[in-house]
């Protein structure tokens, strides 16, 4: 078992007045991939510093596999870090450079020579051990960066940003390697990134990171249709929010009564909150008659390359839809338009959660 427990972990950097990551708890379960997200100044970088070794925290303790680590130098953490720049030694070869920690570690020539080619191999990087890293290409790069992480078989990967440099083909290659070896491997892995796709793509589970904060902590789908607060919503782009008080399956809103998922807690679904549908999620026409249908004006429209934005008001509530281009062509602003809001869509933000 080589879970990553966070626990209670709070970090100021110096001069700092405002801790930079406060009482952070987080749990990467053994064999999954999270991703650490977050906008740019959130923290995210400190905290994959602080479980690294190459700060230490104010406050709390960091495990890995049960066991602190916190009092452990980072060489001997089980930890490894790949960053956005390979940082690939320039004047060794690519096996070299692969080989370099087995090295380290006092391994037998002959010993690290079939590691090293075995893990190029796995990266597609066979054949290429002699050339020197001006040699690769950035694809190529990175992939000769993260065999010279795994061939370490941490207990622990940190990859930063693994894909934002790459151009969209080699981020789906990357991508499949990425998971491909993670799986392979059974490495717990955290991946810090800004990019929500990235995190989307890469991910079993999201940890939003804001302000130096753990604002949620769940898969990528439950994040984006069931976010925590008002903040979180943002960040995955939400933009229809609705407040309203909710009681017996109904919530009475602005834009008139409407009827909330049967799948809804509880403590949602009873009670004050802010009614948010992903505009994705909001349909153009009539809907199935059960689906909260609605009379909207159009407002505009906004071609996006794969999909249109339409800009709605109903009464005098704005509204935003997602839709597919040919639909948002059909529509002309100024005229009236049915929508419906399918119940199963819907989710409650509560009150008191809406900072942000
Ligand atoms: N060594 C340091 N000394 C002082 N302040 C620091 C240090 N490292 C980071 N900070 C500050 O801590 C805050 C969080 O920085 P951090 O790099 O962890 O954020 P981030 O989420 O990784 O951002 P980015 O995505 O831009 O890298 C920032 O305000 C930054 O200026």
């Amino acid at each position: 078992m080589t879970a990553l427990q966070l626990t209670g972990l709070t970090k100021t950097h110096p001069g700092g007045n405002l801790a930079t990551i406060r009482g952070l708890d987080l749990t990467v379960a053994s064999g999954t991939i999270t991703a650490l997200l977050g906008p740019s100044g959130a923290g995210k970088t400190t905290v994959m510093k602080l479980v690294a070794g190459l700060f230490a925290p104010d406050a709390g303790d960091i495990a890995l596999g049960g066991r602190s680590i916190l009092t452990l130098p980072p060489e001997r953490r089980g930890v490894v870090m790949v960053f956005q720049n390979p940082l690939l030694f320039p004047h060794l070869t690519v096996a070299q450079n692969v080989g370099f920690g087995l090295r380290m570690r006092g391994l037998p020539a002959a010993r690290i020579a079939t590691q090293v080619d075995a893990m190029l191999g796995r990266v597609r990087l066979g054949g290429l051990g002699q050339r020197r890293p001006d040699e690769l290409s950035g694809g190529q790069a990175q992939r000769a960066a993260l065999a010279r992480a795994l061939v370490l078989e941490p207990d622990l990967l940190l990859l930063d940003e693994p894909l934002s440099s790459l151009d969209p083909a080699l981020r789906d290659e990357m991508r499949s390697l990425i998971l491909t070896l993670q799986r392979d491997m059974a490495v717990t892995t955290v991946v810090v990134t800004h990019d929500q796709t990235e995190a989307v793509v890469l991910a079993d589970q999201i940890a939003l990171l804001l302000d130096g904060q753990l604002a949620q902590h769940a898969p990528p789908d439950t994040i984006y249709r069931r976010p925590a607060s008002l903040a979180v919503a943002r960040f995955f782009g939400g933009v229809n929010f609705l407040p309203g008080t909710a009681a017996a399956g109904v919530l009475q809103s602005a834009i008139g009564p409407l009827t909330l998922p049967d799948s809804l807690p509880a403590t949602l679904a009873n009670g004050p909150g802010t009614l948010t549908i992903r505009p994705e999620a909001v349909v153009l026409g009539p809907g199935p008659t059960d689906a909260n249908p609605r009379t909207a004006r159009v407002e505009g429209c906004a071609f996006l390359g794969s999909q249109s934005r339409v800009d709605l008001m109903v009464g005098t509530t704005p509204l935003q839809a997602l839709v597919a281009p040919e639909v948002a062509r059909t529509l002309t602003p100024g005229q009236t338009t049915l929508i419906a809001l399918p119940p199963e869509a819907l989710w409650i933000i509560p009150l008191g959660t809406e900072a942000g």
